[in-house]
């Protein structure tokens, strides 16, 4: 399976996503710079955090206009996994792939800590490897993170399953302790914890590693051969 991790200039976490998916997941990865057109060649796609065009306007105000979101809509629209961390998500929520939008956190201090999650969908292409119901350990670092949406889009998220992971406790003022969402039809993802920083026991946590081994088994299941 290949993975392409995209670089906005500012992004931050590219490196951790990326040894996440080579030396911990064992997959193909390579790095996709934000000003390329064509996401054809991979099977997934990953936006990871950090702080894109500096923060400026708003977290991935202007990110989401680099010329490769192109073709992040089209991977999307393609059934393709899009994961989006934290300033990956923040991008795909300013690109419209997402629902919703993010505020300053409701104290407005930088929030850099392990947090519990709770998963409350385990039948996402992304989750599948947890337990519905388990609670998992992963850090955030965030200075917006504060997820809002309207009520009806609220309903919406919540009729169709799209709440994938909330904060155990109250964390940054998200609604509902929403800590990650997908898209209406299950393939993109976005979350504010970091899964890649949470791949190895000595990292202080392995609980991240499943979101990726989900994305590998979905995508193998999809793509059986019967010889
Ligand atoms: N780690 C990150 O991706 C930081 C995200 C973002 N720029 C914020 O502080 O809210």
């Amino acid at each position: 399976m290949k993975f392409a991790v995209i670089v906005f200039p500012g992004s931050n976490c590219d490196l951790d996503m990326f040894h996440a998916i080579k030396d911990e997941l064992g997959e193909d990865v390579s790095y996709v710079w934000h000003d390329e057109t064509s996401l054809d060649r991979f099977d997934a796609i990953l936006l990871p955090g950090g702080f894109s065009y500096g923060d400026y306007l708003r977290s991935g105000a202007i990110a989401r206009f680099s010329p490769i979101m192109k073709a992040v809509e089209e991977a999307a629209t393609a059934g393709k996994p899009v994961l989006g961390v934290c300033n990956g998500f923040q991008v795909l929520l300013e690109a419209g792939l997402l629902p919703g939008a993010m505020r300053k956190n409701a104290k407005l201090k930088f929030i850099c800590k392990p947090v519990a999650l709770k998963v409350k969908n385990s039948e996402t292409m992304f989750s599948m490897a947890y337990e519905e119901g388990s609670v998992i350990t992963i850090p955030v670092a965030h200075g917006d993170g504060n997820y809002y949406c309207d009520q009806e889009t609220l309903a919406s998220l919540e009729k169709n399953n799209q709440i994938v992971f909330t904060y155990e406790s109250e964390l940054n003022g998200s609604i509902n302790d929403i800590a990650g969402i997908t898209n209406e039809k299950g393939n993109v993802l976005g979350m504010m914890p970091h899964p890649e920083r949470a791949v190895d026991s000595l990292l202080g946590s392995e609980d991240g590693l499943k979101l990726f081994k989900s994305i590998v088994k979905h995508w193998r299941e999809q793509h059986a051969t019967t010889s």
